[in-house]
């Protein structure tokens, strides 16, 4: 394995059982690879399995089959699988599409971002210009610090989600349809936003969405998944100009496009376009 190459998802397939005779084929025989610094999409329609790699990737289940290696160790071995998860844990960051039930609403912002730290090191960050810089680099200034979460807009606290999955500098951010649940406005910010951030500190980005256009402007390689497969994966020029699957050529047709009587969907793509 090159060793600029940071995960290595191989054959991984995950089985619910929902009883003893229904099971239901989450994830079937996928293989990826994402590189150091490098921003992949992982696209495809609900239930095709996308969040279920995710979780898979994260360590939060434990794959029915196939490997996952992270930095060249193989990190869903039945042994080590705990251990890994919490060794893992600080080198891997993940941002959850509903910042509402993934931000403690007890917590003050100051607190949240500093999460991280506090479960790494089990100590509290009380260095409040630290977590200021945090939340500036995210777009928010200081009097957002003793704010709680369900005082902020879902962008705003997405951007605090954002604020603290970058805290411990991961090597690798996983964000499992991050801005699907925000206004199309805010959703180009965000694209952007993510685009500056992975410029500047050069972490890893396995990027997950429903439709191909918002990883058009983001992502270097773009995967797409069908019903629990991976059927398509290549740079996302490629993907985008020489679409070899009947899904992608069907996600393709599917994405808004510049129309006089669709003035709204212009103005979002030109934002994306930055
Ligand atoms: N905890 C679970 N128990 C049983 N089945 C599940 C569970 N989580 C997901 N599934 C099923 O696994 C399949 C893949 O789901 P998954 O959430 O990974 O898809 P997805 O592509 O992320 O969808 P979405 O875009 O809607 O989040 C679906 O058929 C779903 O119903």
């Amino acid at each position: 394995m090159g060793n600029d190459i940071l995960m290595d998802v191989q054959h991984l397939s995950h089985i619910f059982r929902l009883n003893r005779k229904v099971k239901v084929h989450a994830v079937d025989d996928v293989s990826f690879q994402i590189k150091k610094g490098e921003i992949y999409g992982l696209v495809g329609e609900s239930g095709s399995g996308k969040s279920t790699v995710a979780r898979c990737v994260m360590n939060i289940y434990k794959p029915s089959a196939g490997e996952i290696y992270y930095k060249g160790i193989p990190v869903c071995k039945n042994r080590e699988f705990k251990k890994n998860r919490k060794m893992l844990q600080m080198t891997r960051q993940m941002i959850f599409q509903d910042s509402a039930s993934s931000l403690n609403p007890g917590m003050k912002v100051r607190d949240i971002v500093a999460e991280p730290l506090r479960i790494q090191s089990r100590k509290i960050c009380t260095d409040k210009k630290e977590i200021e810089k945090q939340l500036e680099m995210v777009g928010l200034d200081g009097s957002y610090l003793e704010k709680h979460p369900y005082e902020l807009s879902g962008g705003q606290r997405q951007r605090v989600a954002i604020a603290r999955a970058l805290f411990a500098k991961p090597d690798l951010i996983v964000a499992d349809e991050p801005i699907a649940s925000l206004d199309v406005s805010i959703q180009a910010q965000m694209i952007n936003l993510f685009r500056k951030l992975q410029k500047e500190q050069g972490f890893s980005f396995l990027f997950i969405a429903h439709d191909l256009s918002m990883v058009k402007f983001l992502c270097n390689r773009t995967g797409v998944m069908y019903h629990g497969k991976l059927v398509e994966e290549g740079t996302t020029e490629d993907v985008f100009s020489h679409p070899d699957h009947e899904y992608t050529k069907a996600l393709l047709a599917a994405i808004p496009v510049p129309d006089p009587r669709k003035e709204r969907n212009r103005r979002v793509m030109k934002c994306y376009e930055g």
